[in-house]
């Protein structure tokens, strides 16, 4: 049974049609890296999958049921700013609350097999050592894999990142990276990563989507990626281009020396 099946899938805000056209699958264990632009309904689509947004028409499955139906099996990490950092919680409390949310326990008198594996997890994610440390003082980098680690305590069978790298310095970006490529190898979850930069995922990428409000293209990053696709969106000064075995993708203005322009 796939991960993810959509067919015809449109979404909603009220009337308002957000999203048309989404067919896409998503095998177990496979990544998906969700691109388009400002506006084109990456957020929407991952709260469909969430369970969190029911206003759509269309198929939607996830292991073979509704969304809304499938809530155990999803878990979603929101870009790191969302998380109120006035909260006085420890990292540990933090992503023990992913654990005590799905128990229904809203108290933080944490059970010690829950501290036991948020520590674990934490461990797992190389951030062991600031289990201790209150949420607001940890780096951008940390706070992110916090949130990874809120979300992996759960179990998910697909875990949905929104913008994981948007708000990260170059070299987070390379931990955060490493991090989900330790994910895909090591737990085989199925993940839907939305990103406005596919370059340093791509290669944890086993498909990818371009959407603007409806589907451009679905396939593998060699279908997506080409010239022609992506100017659909970005416009034609937008370029993939190879360097070795590695695509790369330069998305708006191309500036390059005459020697390497494609
Ligand atoms: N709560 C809402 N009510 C009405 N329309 C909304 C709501 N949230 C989003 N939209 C609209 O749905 C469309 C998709 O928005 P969405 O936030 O999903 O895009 P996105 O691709 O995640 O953008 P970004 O890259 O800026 O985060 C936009 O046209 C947006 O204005």
């Amino acid at each position: 049974m796939r991960a993810i099946e959509a067919e015809n899938l449109e979404i909603y805000y009220g009337e308002y049609k957000a999203i048309e056209g989404l067919t896409f699958y998503l095998e177990q264990g496979e990544t998906l890296l969700l691109l388009g632009p400002n506006g084109a309904g990456k957020t929407t689509l991952l709260k469909v999958l969430a369970g969190f947004h029911t206003n759509y028409r269309g198929k939607v499955l996830i292991f073979g049921k509704r969304p809304d139906e499938a809530r155990e099996f999803v878990a979603y990490v929101p870009q790191s700013f969302a998380l109120n950092v006035r909260v006085p919680l420890s990292a540990l409390e933090v992503v023990a609350m992913g654990a005590l949310y799905r128990s229904g326990l809203a108290h933080l008198n944490i059970p010690p097999d829950v501290v036991r594996r948020a520590q674990e997890v934490l461990e797992f994610l190389g951030i062991g050592d600031v289990a201790n440390e209150p949420f607001r003082n940890l780096s951008g980098g940390q706070k992110q894999r916090v949130l990874i680690a809120r979300a992996l305590i759960s179990n998910p069978r697909i875990l949905l990142l929104d913008e994981p790298l948007s708000a990260l310095d170059p070299k987070a970006r390379i931990d955060a990276t490493a991090i989900l490529s330790k994910i895909k190898d090591e737990m085989s979850i199925t993940m839907v990563i939305t990103t406005h930069d596919v370059n340093p995922l791509i290669e944890i990428g086993d498909k990818v989507m371009l959407i603007d409000r409806r589907l451009v293209a679905f396939g593998g990053p060699e279908e997506v990626l080409k010239d022609e696709v992506i100017a659909k969106v970005y416009g034609s000064a937008s370029k993939t281009i190879r360097v070795g075995e590695r695509l790369y993708c330069i998305i708006g203005d191309v500036h390059m020396p005459r020697e390497v322009a494609p």
